[in-house]
């Protein structure tokens, strides 16, 4: 009796989702902005599905442990998404929010971009300390103390920035954006520069004293995108997120994304890219690369069709190449 009944109340197996599980895990960084661009995602898979149940995970990456060094110092992009990429291989998570401009070009064997968010503005901004004269919209550049300091991690915006001004000196501010504004009180430095994305996001912007012309500074390759990533074999979750994917987004990202690839290898310079879709359905894509001080800027733009974007970016990064001069290509 006692056997027959412990047979029939055997708890039932584990139910195997047969399409979505119970609830998508959504993981991102834990930095203020990587939780805003989770939530948007997150957001954004709410209207799409609705009722379909949702939760957030953040997932601590070796780029955030290691704040106070160039990331090209440290192992470059990658460190901020591998444990990302591990959580979503070992199935702790389903998808994945990251800035498309920190993911490395070739991910892990496994891991697709499932989808893009239409893009925030890509441009970067000038944020002044507060014991910094004003510039003028129209001329940030030129307007900034002669020798002044200037805080950035970055090389591409350390290059453009001294191209244009030279007697500028450059020195080193990582962490996340909060961190960065917050190192401005400090009086060590004059001004930063910001992506505009991640201020807009964060509720920001009027911290912008000026928005800096691609033409003056070429963002970023996948500046102000937010990419989405899943597992290549998870198929109800990627179709749930192909509802998210903007094609305009995805179009730059793809340009853009195969100037890096193109170059990245056979040069280490700084490197910027930036494509966007004209209103006759034709891709006008710019890329630059130069030298960190600035002694040296290359930029070419191309235009072409947005069917054959890949082959874009290739061309465009197959351009600079051919013109560069030997010490920038490695
Ligand atoms: N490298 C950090 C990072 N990654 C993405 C953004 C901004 C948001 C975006 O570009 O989508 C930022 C901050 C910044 O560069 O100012």
């Amino acid at each position: 009796m006692s056997a027959a009944l412990s047979l029939l109340s055997r708890p039932a197996p584990p139910a195997f989702p047969a399409s979505l599980p119970e609830a998508l895990r959504i993981g991102s960084r834990g930095s203020a902005l990587a939780r805003v661009q989770a939530r948007l995602v997150a957001a954004g898979l709410g209207a799409a599905r609705p009722g379909l149940p949702l939760a957030e995970a953040v997932i601590a990456t070796s780029g955030d442990r290691q704040p106070a060094r160039r990331l090209a110092d440290i192992g470059g992009k990658g460190l901020f998404a591998k444990e990302i990429h591990e959580a979503l291989l070992d199935r702790r998570l389903d998808l994945a929010v990251h800035s498309l401009k920190d993911l490395e070009t070739e991910l892990p064997r496994g891991i697709v971009i499932a989808c893009v968010l239409p893009r925030e503005d890509p441009r970067d901004a000038l944020v002044l300390a507060p014991s910094c004269p004003p510039v003028e919209r129209a001329l940030p550049f030129p307007m900034l103390p002669e020798g002044a300091r200037i805080g950035t991690a970055s090389a591409r915006r350390q290059a453009q920035l001294l191209h244009a001004r030279p007697d500028l000196r450059v020195g080193l501010i990582r962490g996340n954006v909060g961190t960065r504004l917050e190192r401005l009180r400090s009086g060590d430095y004059a001004a930063t520069l910001l992506a505009l994305a991640g201020l807009k996001r964060l509720g920001l912007a009027e911290r912008a004293a000026a928005i800096l012309d691609p033409e003056l500074m070429l963002p970023a390759a996948g500046q102000g995108i937010i990419a989405v990533t899943a597992r290549a074999s998870d198929h109800p979750t990627l179709a749930a997120l192909a509802s998210l994917d903007d094609r305009p987004a995805r179009i730059s990202a793809t340009v853009e994304r195969a100037v890096v690839r193109t170059l990245e290898g056979s040069c280490r310079a700084p490197i910027g890219a930036f494509a966007r879709l004209l209103p006759g359905g034709e891709v006008l894509a710019s890329a630059m690369v130069a030298r960190l001080d600035g002694s040296f800027l290359l930029r070419r733009t191309l235009r072409g069709s947005a069917a054959d974007a890949a082959r874009l970016g290739q061309a465009l990064g197959a351009a600079l190449r051919a013109d560069a001069p030997a010490d920038i290509l490695a």
